[in-house]
């Protein structure tokens, strides 16, 4: 899978993907990532990227024109490959929007706008607008980067041998259970005894409980299609 970044920050992106899952995937050539910088599809000296609004307004605008030579630029090989603006105006990231893009896509561009925006035009050249989230953020580099990790994650292989019970629980519907490691015994704070014991039924089942009392207590929104024997453990809990 290949991922391109557009943004006027390429340090954000190329400091984060070395490390990591997202290290090895690349080491592996599971996933490839190029990052572009806006700035070097200006046209003027200075290099500018932004203007004053139409219609006055605090903060500045990032300009069309970059976004435009820098996306046809890259359509340039004709091969297929997935637009996505990131912005607090799009729909709503979630784990089985990953797994969609994971497989759909072969290759997705990542669009990251500062200031206080993008021209709208650069809306035309995009496939969708994708938000991680309602909070104010300075850029979308940050939610480009939650996307490429997220979906790498997916990829066959990428994780190596260890499962995932995180991408696993949140597929299903639930947050991840409690973790624990050595030491037993910390200050006072002991391990639960059920992940002691070696019961490996009695412990899925400790795990499924404890995973659906985290849901319950604090994003109950999940709890939709679970199965019956959930549903079950759900109503026990209540
Ligand atoms: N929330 C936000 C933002 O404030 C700026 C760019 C991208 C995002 N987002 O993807 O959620």
């Amino acid at each position: 899978m290949k991922f391109e970044v557009l943004t006027i920050f390429p340090e954000i992106i190329e400091c984060y993907i070395k490390h990591g899952v997202l290290g090895k995937a690349l080491n592996k050539g599971i996933v490839e990532v190029k990052v572009y910088n806006l700035r070097d599809f200006t046209s003027d000296k200075h290099k500018k990227v932004d203007d004053y609004p139409y219609g006055g307004g605090a903060g500045m605008v990032m300009q069309i024109e970059p976004f435009y030579n820098a996306i046809m630029h890259l359509k340039a090989d004709e091969k297929p490959r997935k637009l996505v603006l990131l912005s607090p105006q799009g729909r709503k990231f979630t784990q089985k929007l990953a797994q969609k893009f994971m497989e759909e896509s072969k290759a997705m561009v990542l669009i990251c706008g500062r200031y206080e925006g993008i021209d709208e035009r650069v809306k035309a050249f995009v496939d969708e607008e994708v938000s991680i989230g309602d909070y104010v953020l300075s850029g979308g580099e940050l939610a480009a980067l939650v996307i490429i990790d997220s979906v790498v994650r997916l990829i066959p292989g990428a994780l190596g041998d260890e499962l995932s019970a995180v991408e696993d629980s949140f597929m299903k519907g639930f947050l991840d259970y409690p973790h624990y490691t050595r030491p037993e015994d910390f200050k006072g704070m002991k391990v639960p005894e059920v992940l002691l014991s070696g019961d490996h039924k009695k412990i899925a089942l400790w795990r499924k409980r404890q995973a659906l009392k985290n849901t319950l207590k604090n994003r109950p929104d999940l709890l939709k299609n679970l199965s019956p024997e959930d549903m079950r453990i759900l109503k026990e809990l209540c």
